[in-house]
């Protein structure tokens, strides 16, 4: 969400010298400088209180300020505070002067997602009518969220996704065949010979799954070929980059919105760039308009989205009209929730199993015994029968951990544990820190599927794991995404063989100013065609 860099460093100075600044010039006049200051340390000493341990903070500023001076992304500041408190289960940070409890208890984390949902069922992202983008599933909150999810819920049933299934093994095919032309191109000659094989041969699957993900949602959710995959200088590709693109001003608002909600949605521009606001809502209008006209049906995302919004009526209250407006921001959405999350983890798969052979073929091998078994096609049947490929995507997912924090905003006290937490509290589970846990996962950094089988699932708390969330706010597209990352590796392994190249890294320097986990070099693997 947030990319930072000089520009970025400079807005944070702005936000920070915007909080405090003011506060610093009463400094010349006194007296009132000392009753801001006591009001900031006032409500910075509420965990304290309470005896929940915290971090140090510093005034107006809280736990964040690592955040906002770019040194680290929010994601993992988080997860170093809560493991540095892993033995208490929970611990309190401010941003700003606004509290927060971080959850890393696995029965707490069950209590807060599930069983008192009705306290906690929104996140408390601000939302504004005169930013259309800005409501969407994500964000929603109370009855428009439930009205909406209860909507767009049927989008990913196993129903759905076997009719969408052929449409997705399209984009598949495109990445296997891209895949052997990047790597020709990067000097590997995959396609022709083995043995003609030039001393790099490294391709970046970063990148190219990027690739694989857009053209993925732009099918799946807006029904259109974005030709990523293709064309490198695809429209598609300079949008979706644009999406995790931040200026200078809107990581000022976003830093605002941490340190206070009001204080960001007050400044006038937009979450996100006008230029990619302005494609999404067109993208979104000349579909519909095409479909109306055409009577196309897709069974795909606008499709449901469009009898959704046939049978709007009742209370707007408690409904969500589902406006072009509406529709583009949950069809945006899935572009930020749904891009990176699915390429960094496939491609970090890939990567350990580079420098794993053995498990490496033990892929391949059960991939090419399903794949015979199903006439040697890749099936929607056979994907669900490959049982290792599975375990070594959810090993993925709780290494890379694309989704470590589910957030929530309690909206009625209540007892969680042996702790009170009071309405208007954020609340974040840090499910990274329970997924890195020896005592839950022992030697932690070792990538083992074994952890991934069923009897090993039955022996660890439900909640101990769980990369898409839990509870009625869990991811909406888990099944798709999983179906998603499956596909691509099943494409990957069936014909090619991944191994270290000269510019490898084993452990991948991470982005610190990205909000999901991005490696800064991407992930380069040595690829040849599978003998
Ligand atoms: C590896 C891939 C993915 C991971 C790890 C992931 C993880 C998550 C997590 C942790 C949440 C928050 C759950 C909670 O608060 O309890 C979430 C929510 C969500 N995700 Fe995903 N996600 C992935 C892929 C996707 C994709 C591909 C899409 C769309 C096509 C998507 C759409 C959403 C939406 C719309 C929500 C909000 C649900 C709501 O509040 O009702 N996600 N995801």
């Amino acid at each position: 969400m947030a990319v930072l860099d000089a520009t970025g460093v400079l807005a944070a100075v702005l936000a920070a010298l915007l909080v405090v600044g003011p506060f610093a010039m009463i400094s010349c006049t006194n007296g009132p400088t000392m009753g801001a200051l006591w009001w900031s340390r006032r409500r910075q000493s509420y965990w304290s209180e309470r005896g929940v341990p915290t971090p140090p903070s510093l005034p107006f500023v809280g736990s964040i300020w690592p955040v906002m001076t770019g040194r680290k992304s929010f994601a993992q500041h988080l997860y170093d505070i809560a493991d540095h408190f892993r033995e208490h289960g929970y611990c309190g940070m401010y941003s700003g002067v606004q509290r927060t409890l971080l959850v890393f208890d696995p029965e707490m984390a069950k209590q807060i997602l599930c069983k008192d949902f009705g306290s906690f069922h929104d996140r408390g992202f601000p939302t504004s009518d005169s930013d259309p983008l800005s409501q969407h599933l994500i964000s929603l909150s109370g009855s428009k969220w439930r009205n909406l999810r209860n909507r767009l819920s049927p989008t990913f049933t196993s129903g759905k996704l076997k009719l969408m299934f052929p449409l997705m093994r399209d984009v598949g095919d495109q990445l296997n065949a891209t895949m052997a032309k990047e790597a020709h191109k990067a000097g590997g000659e995959v396609v022709h010979s083995k043995e003609a094989q030039k001393a790099d041969g490294e391709v970046d699957l970063s990148a190219l799954l990027h690739r694989y993900t857009v053209d993925m949602i732009g099918s799946i959710a807006f029904g259109i070929n974005c030709n990523c995959l293709v064309d490198e200088n695809a429209e598609f590709l300079a949008m979706s980059r644009g999406v995790f693109t931040t200026t200078p001003a809107q990581f000022l608002r976003f830093m605002l919105m941490a340190i206070h909600p009001k204080l960001g949605s007050l400044l006038p521009f937009k979450l996100v760039f006008s230029k990619v606001h302005r494609f999404f809502l067109d993208l979104m209008r000349s579909t519909v308009e095409h479909r109306e006209k055409h009577e196309v049906v897709r069974n795909d995302f606008v499709d449901i989205m469009m009898q959704a919004r046939d049978k709007d009526h009742g209370d707007p209250d408690n409904n969500i009209a589902l406006t072009t407006e509406v529709m583009a921001a949950q069809g945006f959405i899935f572009f930020v929730a749904g891009l990176d999350n699915v390429s960094n983890t496939v491609a970090y798969v890939v990567h350990r199993m580079a420098q794993d052979p053995a498990l490496q073929q033990r892929v391949a091998d059960e991939v090419l015994a399903v794949i015979n078994k199903h006439a040697g096609e890749v099936t929607y049947e056979g994907l669900k029968e490959m049982d290792l490929v599975d375990r070594v995507l959810q090993e993925g997912l709780r290494l890379w951990s694309p989704g470590g924090l589910a957030m929530r905003k309690c909206n009625k006290t209540t007892m969680v544990g042996d702790v009170l937490v009071e309405k208007d509290t954020n609340v974040m589970i840090v499910s990274h820190c329970m997924h890195k846990n020896p005592a839950i996962f022992p030697d932690p950094e070792r990538f083992d599927p074994e952890r991934h089988t069923a009897e090993a699932r039955q022996q660890r708390h439900p909640y101990a794991f769980i990369p898409f969330g839990e509870g009625p706010r869990v991811c909406l597209a888990e099944r798709f995404a999983l179906l998603e990352m499956k596909l691509a590796l099943v494409m990957l392994v069936r014909d090619f063989e991944f191994a270290r190249g000269p510019r490898f890294e084993a452990s991948p320097a991470v982005d610190t100013k990205a909000f999901f986990p991005r490696p800064v070099n991407g992930f380069l693997v040595r690829v040849q065609n599978r003998g």
